[in-house]
């Protein structure tokens, strides 16, 4: 399937202490590849997505990005972060700066780009979505799908050759999930890379190239959405289904 690998992670482990929370992880992604990673509270999802940003270091294992391995600091690692941008639960924005300031900040940093520039492709992707009349305003002043819309505006930005997702809409109230997840679609249909971890299996039974399902910290399965949800093999996916597709 992955015929053209943007991120690979190999034979990955890591520890919080004595916890063992990545046991042996063998993913790629391909390039233009949607994969939402699913799976029960505490099972590493997070984790997951943070070692790819560098936000989590490993300590067993190769992580390749682009045929590049992680850097290990400095310059390196804002350029991995500009590359493979990583939109949070909670926005991450700054409260102080306007929402243009938000999403030209690291395009003058990182980028380099001139101030007129940045505010030039900062507005292009304020359209995108959906917020060109909320430039001038601040965070606080933003719904929560709307400073959301903000932070994907932002890593947009980046240009970057993927995003990660860690629960994007797990901090919004339900009647403004959906003006995320439709952003979110349409980067999967505009051939944005993505790997998204989310319990919104609508999203992942729509959007999703590839559901990867993990538990107790190892990749369980790795499938279809149509393959996962109609006929899960293992029994953890079997009795995660059965208890959430219960709600
Ligand atoms: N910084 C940390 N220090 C110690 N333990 C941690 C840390 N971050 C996470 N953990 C533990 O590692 C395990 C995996 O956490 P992680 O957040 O990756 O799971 P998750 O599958 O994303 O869970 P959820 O769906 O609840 O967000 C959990 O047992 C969690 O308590």
């Amino acid at each position: 399937m992955a015929v053209d690998p943007l991120i690979e992670l190999r034979d990955v482990n890591k520890f919080y202490g004595q916890l063992h929370v990545l046991r042996d992880i063998n993913l790629t992604v391909g390039r233009g590849e949607v994969v939402v990673v699913i799976g029960p509270s505490g099972s590493g999802k997070s984790t997951l997505c943070r070692t790819i940003n560098r936000l989590e270091t490993i300590e067993s294992g190769h992580i390749v990005i682009d045929g590049r391995p992680l850097p290990e600091e400095g310059k390196g690692l804002a350029q991995l972060r500009a590359e493979v941008g990583m939109v949070f639960q909670s926005f991450n924005l700054f409260a102080h700066k306007t929402v243009l300031a938000n999403v030209s900040l690291a395009q003058l940093k990182v980028r380099k780009r001139k101030k007129d520039d940045a505010d030039r492709r900062s507005r292009e992707l304020l359209e995108r979505v959906g917020l060109a009349s909320q430039a001038e305003k601040f965070p606080a002043q933003l719904s929560g799908g709307q400073q959301q819309r903000v932070a994907i505006a932002r890593a947009l930005a980046m240009d970057p050759k993927a995003l990660l997702f860690d629960e994007p809409t797990s901090a919004l109230d339900p009647e403004m999930i959906n003006e995320v997840l439709e952003v979110m679609q349409q980067l999967a249909r505009d051939g944005m890379t993505m790997v998204v971890v989310t319990h919104e299996m609508g999203f992942a039974r729509s959007a999703a190239n590839r559901v990867v399902f993990m538990a107790d910290g190892r990749v369980v399965e790795d499938r279809t959405p149509e393959a996962f949800f109609t006929a899960p093999e293992s029994d953890r996916a079997k009795d995660f289904l059965s208890k959430i597709l219960k709600h």
